[in-house]
This record gives C-alpha cells, sequence and structure tokens, in this order.
C-alpha cells in the first residue's frame, strides 16, 4: 500500500474548482479520475491540463456497447494517454474481448483496462429489480470470472468482495474499490461501503474516494487524514 492506491474521484462540475484543488496535490500522493460529469463538461481538454500536471488518471466512463464501438472507444481513452480505463463486465465476454484487443496496438503503452460488475450503490434487493435472484457477491463474481476470461487486468467491485475476487483469481487480479467511506463519513448513494483500512486489508489494490475528499471543509486536509488512517 503507497499513497498512490488512493485515486481520488473529481466529480466537480466547475473545472476551476478542480484544478485548485489538483494544485495543491503534487502527483506521488494520489492518482485521480475523472468521470462521465467532467469528461462530458471538459472532454479531453481536461485530460491534457490533468497530464500536464503529471498525475496518473483513470477515465471511469464505463463503455458499455456493442464490441466495436467499445474497442474503438477504448482506443480513443489509450491514444489520451491515460493510466486506466474501463468497461462495463455486462456488456459481455465478445465485448470485452474486443476492447482488450484495441488495446494490442499500444503495447507498453496501452493502459490498464478493467471492467465494472456490480456498481457499489446497488444491493441484493436493486438486483432483484433486475430479475438477478442472486445476491449481489455472487453475480459480482460471475461478472469477474467472465472478466477474468477476456483477460482484462482486474474489476471494479466493492471492497466487501476483495477477499472473495483475491482468492479466486489471484493477487495480480487488480481490484479498483469505490464506496470507501472513512468512518463517520456519510454513504450518500453508496450501499456497499468500507473503511479505507477494512478496503486495504481486505485486498483492495486502488481505493476510489471522492465525495469523503473533495466535499471536505478542507480537501487536502481529509486525504491526508486519510493517509493517517492507513499509515502512509
Ligand atoms: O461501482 C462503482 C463504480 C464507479 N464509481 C465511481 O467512483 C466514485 C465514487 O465517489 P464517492 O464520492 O466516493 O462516492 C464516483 O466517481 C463514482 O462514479 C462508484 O462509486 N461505484
Amino acid at each position: 500500500m503507497t499513497k498512490k492506491s488512493i485515486v481520488v474521484a473529481l466529480d466537480y462540475h466547475n473545472k476551476n474548482d478542480a484544478l485548485t484543488f489538483i494544485d495543491k496535490l503534487d502527483p506521488d500522493m494520489c492518482r485521480l479520475k475523472i468521470g462521465k460529469e467532467m469528461f462530458t463538461l471538459f472532454g479531453p481538454d481536461l485530460v491534457n491540463d490533468i497530464h500536464n500536471r503529471n498525475f496518473d488518471l483513470f477515465l471511469d466512463l464505463k463503455f458499455h456497447d456493442i464490441p466495436n464501438t467499445v474497442a474503438k472507444a477504448v482506443t480513443a481513452a489509450a491514444d489520451l494517454g491515460v493510466w486506466m480505463t474501463n468497461v462495463h463486465a455486462s456488456g459481455g465476454l465478445a465485448m470485452m474481448q474486443a476492447a482488450k484487443q484495441a488495446l494490442v496496438p499500444f503495447g507498453q503503452d496501452a493502459p490498464l483496462l478493467i471492467a465494472v460488475t456490480v456498481l457499489t450503490s446497488m444491493s441484493d434487493e436493486d438486483l432483484v429489480l433486475l430479475g438477478i435472484n442472486v445476491p449481489v457477491f455472487e453475480h459480482v463474481l460471475r461478472l469477474a470470472k467472465l472478466t477474468h476470461q477476456a483477460e482484462l487486468d482486474g474489476v471494479v467491485c466493492s471492497a466487501q468482495e476483495a477477499k472473495l475476487l483475491k482468492s479466486s483469481f489471484g493477487q495480480d487480479f487488480t481490484l479498483v474499490t469505490p464506496g470507501i467511506r472513512p468512518a463517520g463519513s456519510d454513504t450518500g448513494d453508496q450501499q456497499r461501503v468500507m473503511t479505507p483500512q477494512q478496503a486495504i486489508t481486505a485486498g483492495s489494490d486502488y481505493l476510489v474516494i471522492g465525495r469523503p475528499i473533495t466535499q471536505a471543509v478542507d480537501p487536502l486536509a481529509a486525504l491526508k487524514a486519510i493517509y493517517q488512517s492507513l499509515h502512509v
């Protein structure tokens, strides 16, 4: 575990607010993630702004479409030079294989490619509403198995499933876990949560943390408090 195991989710509506925060950090302190909101608002210019500051960037667009479209989207993400990008595992095996194949021309420069299993905002009850009548952990395991078969680098899951997935697919299968909540913080819309310490103990490789940091009165102090809780 290093400081760079923390991926700060920059879900800001205002680009200046995001850059003001980033300018208080240095690239050895954490990695950064932008998702659908910031990429839709600010596009590749924001990716370049972040890369010019030398941060590793996770482009969290969760592609989910037919194989040809996803392969082209993943190619476009790799062209941006991002550190990590992702697809939805529920897009299926052929889609994930097409995404993986699209990265072959990038060789060593290819981003890590991971797949979202079950969103951390979802519970067993939410799956039932989708007609999926198994506990979340079973569906996560099923989707992670498909992801492993497609030879992607790992999955997005809750830290609650980390122990199960590491024992099923090995230490090299990368686990990226949102739904991280320091003790006492607001869970918001997240349902499958763990504290940073619990997540690391369970086997998470990367802890994605957004609002507990970005909506704190002092985001830098909130990030430093998380390091302290993890003794890094
Ligand atoms: O299953 C998932 C997949 C992605 N996310 C994203 O992670 C961050 C979490 O932010 P918090 O503010 O710490 O809740 C956010 O950008 C989500 O889009 C996720 O939460 N769960």
